[in-house]
């Protein structure tokens, strides 16, 4: 009805001419606004798609932070989380420029070209009532300041509305500024009072002629508790060190100090030399209860913190393979040869191949899980293997075949463990007693 009315009015100023030319704009202009408006909605949605796995990546990395240090897989996943930020920045930006060059076709399809048009409509309005020139004039004067009142008044109100949101948008951004300063502060004092820079200054000796070597040192936590007093102990290639004692008694914050997780705050510790951060050919390799399952493909968890290109360079210099093979041939049939050993070999099949990329933690049961988990320590064949009770979900005899391949390889281990099966593939045993700071250290007869 208002739609009737506003015509018949628009009629009355303007004459039919107008009228037409008002409708035909209106079409034309929705008509071309409508064939050059991008996908907004499935832009957005990917861009949430792409936030909401970028967050989920770092939510994952602070859940598993401590695995991801002890296999020093850092780098690998920075670089993962890093090609999910560029993708995210690139759609991001690809999307606000979108918006950009819309908004300017937009504004000039329904602000500005229709301003002209409208003065284009009052000059028609204009010529169609000559008769009187008195009274066209008098109308024309009417009509123009009105015009300028209007667009004053609403000007100065866009203009003071303006003003009125510097407040918030100052406030938003002050909000944003001190986030950032504050990440920025504990990057800094992670820098000075890391546990890595804290205790590596008094403790790699990496010409130990690869023995691990505790002397004096005191097992503390964050809170200062103490699980064990100047704990020393040798653990030499081949002489493997099983460690025993109640839950809570400090087993796996030996590992900690091991690792350089906590600070070592006195005594001495020599190891190996390693290469962690690189993921390569490490000297002391880490398997967790739960072995942490990377984002990717089946290939991923095995070689991980190594990326596929490492791992083919790394396959290539120690393994000959057949030379028509090319090196994801050659990297592939080795992680096969693996799979096999572990007795996994049906999750190839199952799961469609090495570049099946799944949620490994979800479908996979804890044993399988673990099996995984020494398939990574068979493939980086380290002088060290921190197991963490990292089998005790498989059955004995699978427990069993696994102790086994590893020592073949060379492998010496240092273990936590509840099961005496295990007894026989150690050395030596060191039991935390109480938790409180009691150890001792006696020798397995073979
Ligand atoms: N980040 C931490 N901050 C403070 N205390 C901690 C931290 N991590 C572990 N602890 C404490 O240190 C003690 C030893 O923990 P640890 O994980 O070494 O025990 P564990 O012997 O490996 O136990 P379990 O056999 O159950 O695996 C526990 O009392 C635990 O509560």
């Amino acid at each position: 009805m208002s739609f009737l009315r506003f015509t018949w009015r628009m009629k009355l100023l303007t004459g039919r001419r107008g009228i037409a030319i008002l409708y035909a704009y209106m079409l034309l202009g929705l008509g071309f606004l409508r064939s050059v408006t991008p996908d907004f909605g499935d832009l957005a949605s990917r861009e949430q798609q792409l936030e909401g796995t970028f967050r989920y990546m770092h939510e994952r990395l602070r859940t598993h932070a401590e695995s991801v240090a002890f296999f020093g897989g850092g780098a690998r996943e920075k670089q993962m989380v890093e090609f999910k930020f560029n993708e995210l920045l690139h759609h991001s930006s690809l999307l606000l420029k979108k918006k950009w060059l819309f908004g300017i076709v937009d504004d000039f399809i329904t602000k500005q070209l229709p301003h002209n048009v409208t003065w284009g409509l009052s000059l028609l309005y204009a010529m169609e009532h000559k008769g009187d020139r008195a009274l066209t004039s008098t109308q024309g004067e009417l009509a123009h300041a009105l015009r300028f009142l209007a667009s004053v008044v609403s000007q100065s109100f866009l203009a003071f509305g303006d003003i009125l949101e510097l407040h918030r948008k100052f406030l938003e951004l002050s909000g944003g500024i001190n986030r950032i300063s504050e990440l920025d502060e504990l990057l800094d004092a992670s820098q000075y009072e890391g546990p890595s820079t804290t205790s590596s200054s008094k403790l790699v000796d990496s010409q130990s002629d690869g023995i691990i070597s505790f002397s004096k040192v005191d097992i503390v936590t964050p809170v200062q508790k103490l699980l064990a007093r100047q704990l020393s102990c040798d653990i030499a290639p081949g002489k493997s060190l099983l460690v025993t004692g109640p839950n809570g008694s400090g087993k796996s914050s030996v590992f900690r100090v091991l690792r350089g997780l906590w600070p070592l705050v006195s005594g001495r510790l020599a190891m190996p030399p390693q290469q962690f951060d690189s993921g390569s050919g490490c000297g002391i390799f880490y398997v967790t209860q739960r072995p942490y399952t990377c984002l990717g493909t089946l290939r991923d968890q095995i070689i991980y913190p190594l990326s596929c290109d490492e791992a083919e360079k790394r396959i290539i210099h120690t393994l000959e393979g057949d030379e028509s093979a090319t090196t994801s041939d050659i990297l592939d049939q080795h992680l096969t040869h693996i799979l096999v050993n572990v007795k996994l070999l049906y999750l190839l099949e199952r799961e469609g191949g090495w570049d099946a990329s799944q949620n490994w933690g979800d479908i996979l049961s804890l044993g399988e899980q673990q099996r995984l988990g020494m398939a990574r320590l068979f493939f980086h064949k380290p002088q060290y293997a921190i197991l963490d009770e990292c089998t005790n979900a498989t059955s004995v005899d699978v427990e069993e075949h696994l102790y086994r391949l590893a020592k073949g390889m060379g492998i010496t281990f240092i273990t936590s463990s509840q099961r005496p099966a295990l007894i026989p593939f150690h050395s030596m045993e060191l039991r935390l007693i109480d938790g409180e700071g009691k150890w001792e250290l006696r020798s397995i007869k073979q």
